[in-house]
């Protein structure tokens, strides 16, 4: 199967076109206040509308709570929800009661951060391995950092899964290749400035993920 992408952080309907004219199979919405990419509710409906029916929206949380995943589900009409930071636990709740496919993302330094994948079977829908931010960041995610992708060598991953962590239009097709990932993730890597999407680094990592397979 075709590696697929994600853009992830779209806030204006300019950069969500260049996406979805690229051939992004999904796009990402942040409802995280603390980056530069959060959204207001009125701004995610007005971009969800323009999202066709053959490409999932997805919202990027924090280990939200009930109240913001309701306002956040109904704006952004989301189809997938993106948890960082949110134990098996609760991220097995959401999916209950959100009904909806439901994205863990598993922060990947060391080898032992992949084996954390193995909590969510049957929680999550999907596992996002994703580099794993310093401890004193604001962000967990979102910040241009890559991890070692041979750390992935050999894992047999407990569900679907997807990469991201410091991708970009220069190393996307690398990274497919050397990991196998069939669905890519990308944020910072097609901006010019933090939570500034660039259209053409956008085309670029599109370009690079359909032609390098
Ligand atoms: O993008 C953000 O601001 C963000 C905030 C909180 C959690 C996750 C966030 N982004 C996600 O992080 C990864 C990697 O991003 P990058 O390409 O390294 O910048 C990606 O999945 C984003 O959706």
């Amino acid at each position: 199967m075709p590696t697929t992408a994600k853009i992830c952080g779209l806030t204006s309907p300019a950069t969500l076109d260049a996406a979805l004219g690229g051939g992004a199979s999904h796009v990402g919405f942040v409802f995280f206040p603390a980056s530069p990419r959060h959204l207001t509710f009125d701004v995610a409906a007005g971009l969800a509308g323009r999202v066709p029916d053959h490409v999932q929206r997805v919202g990027v949380f924090v280990d939200p709570d009930d109240q913001l995943l309701e306002a956040a589900v109904r704006a952004g009409m989301l189809d997938a929800i993106q948890l960082h930071r949110t134990a098996p636990a609760r991220v097995a709740a959401i999916r209950s009661k959100f009904d909806r496919e439901v994205w863990a993302a598993v922060a990947i330094k060391l080898r032992g951060d992949v084996e954390k994948a193995r909590d969510y079977a049957g929680a999550a829908s999907l596992i996002l391995y994703d580099a794993k931010t310093p401890d004193d960041a604001s962000l967990p995610g979102g910040m241009g950092l890559r991890f070692d992708w041979s750390l992935l060598d050999g894992v047999r991953h407990p569900l679907r899964w997807a990469l991201s962590g410091g991708l970009d239009g220069g190393n996307v097709a690398e990274a497919i290749r050397r990991t196998g990932a069939p669905l890519v993730d990308v944020s910072s890597g097609v901006e010019s400035a933090p939570g500034v999407k660039d259209m053409d680094k956008i085309a670029t990592f599109l370009k690079a993920v359909a032609t390098n397979q």
